[in-house]
């Protein structure tokens, strides 16, 4: 089969909006190349990858594949006109190019390796060979069409602290489980239970194939929803939300209703313009900021139930 691969080019800040806007039209297998983290990713400073002929996008690349059939015009200028309404205040670029299936399946898998993360995690693509070192966690993942694979910053800061909080037993819940990755990894780190919550089907498909490749489906329960809703988990001890500052900031009333009285709530997706809203929105509603994390443009937050709440 053959597809159109159609790529936007646009500010970090957007990336998130750009692929859920493609996930919204139904397009398959979201890709996004960033620059800074394939850079990250290959160990290499962004001009020495360049050197070795791999030209790196100058910003994000978000992609995503439309089939060539009789549908295809009448798709692609609904994409035109949708994305030209999302970015009209920033600006962007497209371009598209057919392409092969083949071709497609293999382009994104080049820049997937396995990838360690703070100090025991090693997250692996299930077509990796990884010899184990004594004491490392791995996860392996095959992130299909959701997000999660290990390489956003937002996720590493994410996996980096709960690599900290975890100590055994806790009961976790995952918002926006994309791939499934942090509440696989909370628990291999020993979580007690685990509820993961995505409101894509195909992202909730996806995490339960790699809940099933990591062997913690005993633990770790993944459902379809919004937000906490229908988690029907009445008390956690620690909330991971990995999505966009907007989503974290509805989702933090009732994070402060289920967080147990010494739980924790990891937040990130959050770009460094947006911290500010997010932080007040914490602390207005009693929570108490434990700590902040940084990589590039994208920042994590850890915060705590304060007094008063
Ligand atoms: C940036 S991805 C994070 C994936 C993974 N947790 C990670 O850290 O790599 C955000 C995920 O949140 C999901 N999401 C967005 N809004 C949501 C909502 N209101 N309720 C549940 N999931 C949501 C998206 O479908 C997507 O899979």
């Amino acid at each position: 089969m053959r597809w159109l691969e159609v790529a936007v080019s646009v500010h970090p800040e957007w990336v998130e909006a750009v692929s859920n806007l493609f996930w919204e039209l139904g397009t398959g297998g979201v890709v996004v190349e960033d620059p800074a983290i394939i850079s990250l990713y290959l160990q290499r400073p962004a001009d020495q990858v360049a050197m070795d002929g791999l030209r790196l996008p100058a910003e994000p690349v978000v992609k995503a594949y439309l089939p060539v059939d009789e549908e295809l015009a009448g798709r692609l200028a609904g994409l035109r006109e949708s994305l030209a309404a999302l970015l009209e205040e920033t600006s962007w670029r497209m371009s598209t190019r057919e392409m092969e299936e083949e071709d497609w399946a293999n382009a994104w898998k080049a820049y997937y390796r396995p990838v360690q993360v703070g100090e025991r995690l090693v997250v692996k693509p299930s077509w990796e060979e990884y010899r184990p070192r004594p004491g490392q966690v791995i996860c392996e993942l095959d992130p299909g069409m959701a997000f999660g694979c290990g390489t956003h910053a937002t996720t590493r800061l994410c996996l980096t602290m709960l690599e900290e909080v975890i100590r055994g037993g806790e009961m976790v819940v995952d918002v926006g489980t994309g791939s499934g990755i942090l509440a696989i990894t909370a628990a291999l780190l020993g979580a007690g239970r685990v509820v993961a919550v995505d409101r894509d089907p195909v992202a909730v498909a996806t995490a339960r194939q790699n809940v099933e490749r990591n062997r913690v489906g005993d633990r770790v329960e993944v459902r379809q929803g919004d937000l906490l809703q229908g988690t029907g988990i009445p008390v956690a001890d620690v909330i991971v939300a990995n999505i966009v500052a907007d989503v974290i900031i509805a989702l933090i009333p009732a994070v402060v209703r289920m967080l147990n009285p010494k739980g924790l709530f990891i937040a990130s997706g959050v770009i460094r313009e947006r911290e500010k809203g997010v932080r007040r929105e914490m602390v207005l509603r009693g929570l108490e900021i434990r700590e902040e994390r940084a990589e590039g443009e994208w920042i994590a937050l850890m915060a705590a139930r304060g007094w008063g709440t």
